[in-house]
């Protein structure tokens, strides 16, 4: 997804440091993540939050826990920003990386997060484009730095091919698969359907009738 340049973009996060972090700052607060949220608890992740339809509603449904949404485009992560800027409900419990997923364990360190979400991830169907998939081997190993052994990680795609090489990906690097952790048409499963956080893209694609894909797993 590539959204528009937004003139507003660059003043509005130069203003709202305090909930979008940029690189620099994400980098120094390595090991230190606690002391920006109102409460000490556990730190769930989300790599290419798009406009942080998923994460504000995480935030929203689980006070308990803090979550940080991480994007690399400008344009999504003001616009992500500014949402859970203006949302009605305060949400404490909610900050954005302005940063890039492969950097997760120059941000993080060991532990620090305790599960990792990757929603709708851009599919890069090339071979030649492998690398950039956010479920390449590159990037799991910098995903296992950040989580704790057992730490989990979650994965939903419209995209079946996107899907089926992420799961080689997954078995390769030695992600543990649970059982009943694969979904191939989620929205028809109304046991995994019953703490379902809707993504932008998935409202989309299931509105339209594709099946939604997701993988639930942890890193030894
Ligand atoms: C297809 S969109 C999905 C957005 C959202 N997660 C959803 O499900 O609606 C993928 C998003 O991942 C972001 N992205 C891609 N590579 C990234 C990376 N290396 N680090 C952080 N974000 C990334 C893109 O900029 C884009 O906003």
């Amino acid at each position: 997804m590539r959204l528009r340049n937004k003139k507003w973009a660059q003043p509005w996060l130069e203003n709202h440091t305090d909930l979008v972090i940029d690189q620099d700052h994400a980098v120094a607060l390595k090991g230190n993540w606690q002391t920006i949220f109102a409460k000490k608890q556990p730190i769930q992740i989300e790599i290419g939050t798009g406009k942080g339809q998923f994460i504000i509603g995480m935030a929203k449904k689980y006070p308990e826990i803090n979550f940080i949404g991480m994007e690399i485009q400008e344009a999504a992560i003001a616009v992500a920003g500014r949402k859970a800027d203006e949302d009605e409900a305060e949400l404490p419990n909610l900050k954005f990386i302005y940063g890039d997923g492969a950097g997760v364990d120059t941000y993080f360190e060991k532990g620090e997060i305790s599960k990792l979400f990757l929603n709708f991830s851009d599919p890069w169907p090339k071979n030649r484009h492998e690398t950039r998939r956010l479920t390449y081997k590159r990037f799991l190993k910098s995903y296992q730095a950040v989580l704790p052994a057992g730490g989990e990680i979650e994965f939903k795609t419209d995209n079946r091919g996107l899907f089926e090489y992420s799961l080689y990906s997954f078995a390769n690097y030695g992600i543990v698969f649970e059982p009943a952790s694969i979904s191939l048409n989620l929205h028809e499963d109304a046991d995994k359907m019953v703490d379902n956080v809707e993504t932008e893209y998935e409202e989309k694609f299931s509105s339209k009738g594709f099946p939604i894909y997701k993988f639930v797993g942890s890193f030894k």
